[in-house]
């Protein structure tokens, strides 16, 4: 089993996010998270990746404790796709900067002209990320996620600033990675049907 969890639970406060979540998510299975908003997918999406802690219960990532410098090499993470990138580097070295990290020295020039091409992002590599859109931006962030054969992909709203054009090859570029498990949050119909199952969050459990 790719991912595993056994009572999850997550609370802020006294306020439950989701309680006793049990789930198996097999190798190469493509799972939509749905829910309303506010219903908890970003937090279980921080948890699977390790950096935010259930208040009980565990999960797994091909075995590995979630948070164990293991696990977190297996995972390849996108949250808030439009944000989080360095706004001085560009589009290119953004990139680099994360295969220098993930993969061995001479994979990272390789590794970087693979994503832009699959992402399209060809033609402004070179402008420093704070001049590109957000939609742009959103490219090289699912870029940067599949830098170094993650096992395990974690993906909040890759969606919903991308052109229909891009979005396709987003797809093109998972349906490549047959082996890669895929955990997606999205409110589009479209996201649903490429994923193979649903979980859908419920406010406040
Ligand atoms: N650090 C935090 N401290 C307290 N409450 C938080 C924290 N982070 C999130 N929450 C609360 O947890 C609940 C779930 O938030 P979360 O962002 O996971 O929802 P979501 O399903 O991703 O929503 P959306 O569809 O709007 O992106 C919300 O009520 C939010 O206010």
């Amino acid at each position: 089993m790719s991912i595993q969890l056994r009572r999850a639970t997550r609370r802020f406060r006294h306020r439950p996010i989701f309680t006793d979540l049990d789930l198996d998510v097999p190798q190469g299975a493509r799972l939509l998270l749905a829910g309303d908003n506010g219903s908890g997918k970003t937090t279980l999406l921080r948890c699977l990746a390790g950096t935010l802690a259930l208040t009980a219960g565990r999960i797994s990532v091909a075995g590995e404790p979630v948070g164990s410098p293991a696990a977190r090499r297996l995972v390849g993470l996108c949250l808030a796709p439009e944000q989080g990138l360095y706004g001085r580097l560009s589009a290119r070295d953004n990139l680099r900067l994360v295969a220098r990290l993930r993969l061995p020295r001479r994979s990272v020039e390789p590794a970087t002209a693979r994503v832009i091409e699959e992402l399209g992002i060809g033609t402004y590599a070179d402008r420093p990320a704070e001049k590109c859109s957000a939609g742009m931006r959103a490219r090289v962030s699912i870029a940067r996620a599949l830098l170094g054969d993650p096992v395990v992909l974690l993906l909040d709203e890759p969606t919903r600033s991308l052109d229909e054009p891009t979005r396709a090859m987003l797809w093109a570029a998972l349906d490549r990675r047959r082996h890669l498990t895929c955990v997606i949050a999205s409110h589009h119909r479209e996201d649903r049907a490429r994923c193979d199952s649903t979980l859908t969050l419920p406010v406040g459990r």
